[in-house]
C-alpha cells in the first residue's frame, strides 16, 4: 500500500508513540480492505464514550492513550455519554459512577476533542459535499453520506479514534465512488401517503435497514426533501438500527446521482408498514422518551411550546439533546411541566430503567429497536400522536 513520506514518518514513530499506534491500526485496516492508499480526513466523530457501554477497560484505554501523547490531528467531536453532566442527580447514579464518566470526558478533552457529547454532529459542524470524514455513530454516518454527500465509512468507535489521531482513513468503502452506487431499489410509492399522514418515517427506516443489510439502497417515492431534517434523522437512524449500511440514496434528497438502476426492486405497501409497526405495540407505558437521534433546537422548542399551550403531560416526558440546545432551553418551567430535558446522554446509552421506567413510548425506530433488545417494553408511535395522547383528558 502506498504511504507518502509524512505517513511513513508517522508510522515509524517520529511523531510519537500514540501516532505510531494509530497509524499501525489504520494501515492494518486499510490492508484488510485492499485500499491503495489513505485519505486525509477533515473531521472525526468518535462513539464509545458512555461509561455504561465501555466500562473500566475503555476508560483505562482512553486515559492510557492520552498519557502516551495521543492528540487529535483534525477537529473531533464525541458521542453521548452515560449521564447528563449537570443533572446526573436526577438519573439514579452515584458520584463514583459520574467520576468515571468525567474521567472519560477528561481523556477526550486532553486529546483535543470538542466534548459535544451529541450524536448529531451534522447539525453543528461545518461539513460539505465531498468531505472525507471518519465518523462512528451510525445515524451520523448515514446522514453525512446520504443527505450531505460527505464521505465516511461506518467505522467502529475505536477505529474512528485512531483515524482522528492519524488524520487519515483507509481510502476504501464509501470513500470511493464505486461503492456509493445503489444495488437495490426500495419503492415506497404505494405507501408514502400513509407514511406521511401518520408520521411513520421511523418505521420506513426499520424496513429499509433490514432489506438493505450492508448494501446501499436507492429509496424511491418516500416524498422527503432536504429540508425535512426531523423526518430524515428518524428515518436514517432506524435504517442504521436494523441494517449495517452506511448510506442510502434518497430520491429528492441525496446530492449524488444514482447511476444505473439496480435490477432488484422491493415495493413497500401499507400492510408492510403496519406489520413493522405492530412489532412495537408495548402497552401501558409510563414515560415518553424523545430524542434518538438527539433533538435539534427547533424540535425541543416546539415540544415545550406544545405543552405550554396544551397543559402538563399526563406522563413524564424525557427529551435528549445537545448541551448547546439544552442550555438555551432549560428553565424552571420544565420541571413544573413534568418535562426532563437531558444533554450529554440519551435513552439508550444511559441507564433509563434507573430513572425513568422499563416501559416507555418513543417516536424513534432506532430507540425502540435497541430498548426492546435490552428487554424494555416499548411502544413506537409517531411524535404528533404521542404529544396529542399526552394532553388528552
Ligand atoms: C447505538 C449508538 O447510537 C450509540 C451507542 O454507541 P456508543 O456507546 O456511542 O458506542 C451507536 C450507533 O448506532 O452507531
Ligand atoms: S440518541 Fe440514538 S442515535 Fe443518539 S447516541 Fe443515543 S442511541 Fe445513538
Amino acid at each position: 500500500m502506498y504511504l507518502d513520506k509524512f505517513e511513513e514518518r508517522m508510522l515509524e514513530g517520529e511523531l510519537g508513540e500514540a501516532v505510531a499506534l494509530a497509524m499501525r491500526i489504520v494501515v492494518k485496516i486499510a490492508e484488510i480492505f485492499s485500499a491503495e492508499r489513505l485519505v486525509k480526513i477533515k473531521h472525526a466523530h468518535v462513539s464509545g464514550v458512555s461509561y455504561e457501554n465501555i466500562g473500566d477497560e475503555g476508560l483505562e484505554f482512553l486515559e492510557g492513550l492520552a498519557a502516551k501523547g495521543g492528540r487529535f490531528s483534525v477537529p473531533t467531536t464525541v458521542n453521548p455519554g452515560a449521564v447528563d453532566l449537570e443533572l446526573w442527580r436526577k438519573m439514579g447514579v452515584d458520584e463514583s459512577y459520574v467520576e468515571k464518566q468525567l474521567r472519560i470526558v477528561g481523556a477526550f478533552r486532553r486529546m483535543g476533542a470538542k466534548v459535544t457529547l451529541t450524536c448529531t454532529p451534522y447539525l453543528y459542524e461545518d461539513i460539505s459535499p465531498g468531505d472525507h470524514l471518519a465518523w462512528s455513530e451510525s445515524n451520523a454516518v448515514l446522514f453525512a453520506n446520504s443527505v450531505i454527500g460527505a464521505r465516511t465509512n461506518r467505522d467502529g468507535g475505536p477505529l474512528a479514534l485512531m483515524e482522528a489521531i492519524a488524520g487519515r482513513a483507509p481510502l476504501s468503502g464509501l470513500h470511493l465512488d464505486e461503492n456509493r452506487r445503489p444495488s437495490l431499489v426500495v419503492d415506497f410509492s404505494e405507501s408514502s401517503r400513509y407514511i406521511a399522514e401518520n408520521g411513520l418515517f421511523s418505521v420506513a427506516g426499520l424496513i429499509v435497514g433490514r432489506l438493505a443489510g450492508n448494501r446501499v439502497p436507492l429509496v424511491r417515492g418516500l416524498g422527503l426533501q432536504r429540508k425535512d431534517v426531523e423526518e430524515l434523522k428518524l428515518f436514517l437512524a432506524a435504517v442504521g438500527a436494523t441494517g449495517g449500511t452506511g448510506m442510502v440514496l434518497i430520491d429528492g434528497v441525496s446530492p449524488e446521482a444514482p447511476g444505473d438502476m439496480p435490477g432488484e426492486v422491493e415495493k413497500i405497501g401499507v400492510d408492510d408498514v403496519k406489520a413493522e409497526l405492530e412489532k412495537y405495540g408495548g402497552s401501558g407505558w409510563d414515560a415518553v422518551v424523545l430524542g434518538c437521534p438527539h433533538l435539534s433546537y427547533e424540535e425541543v422548542a416546539s415540544i415545550i411550546e406544545w405543552f405550554e399551550r396544551k397543559g402538563r403531560p399526563r406522563s413524564r416526558v424525557y427529551l435528549y439533546t445537545s448541551r448547546e440546545v439544552a442550555s438555551r432551553l432549560r428553565s424552571d418551567r420544565l420541571e413544573k411541566l413534568n418535562i426532563h430535558l437531558f444533554a450529554d446522554t440519551c435513552m439508550v446509552v444511559s441507564n433509563l430503567g434507573a430513572y425513568a421506567s422499563r416501559s416507555v413510548a418513543t417516536d424513534s425506530g432506532k430507540a425502540a429497536f435497541y430498548l426492546a433488545s435490552k428487554g424494555y417494553s416499548v411502544a413506537l408511535l409517531p411524535r404528533r400522536k404521542l404529544l396529542e395522547m399526552l394532553v388528552q383528558g
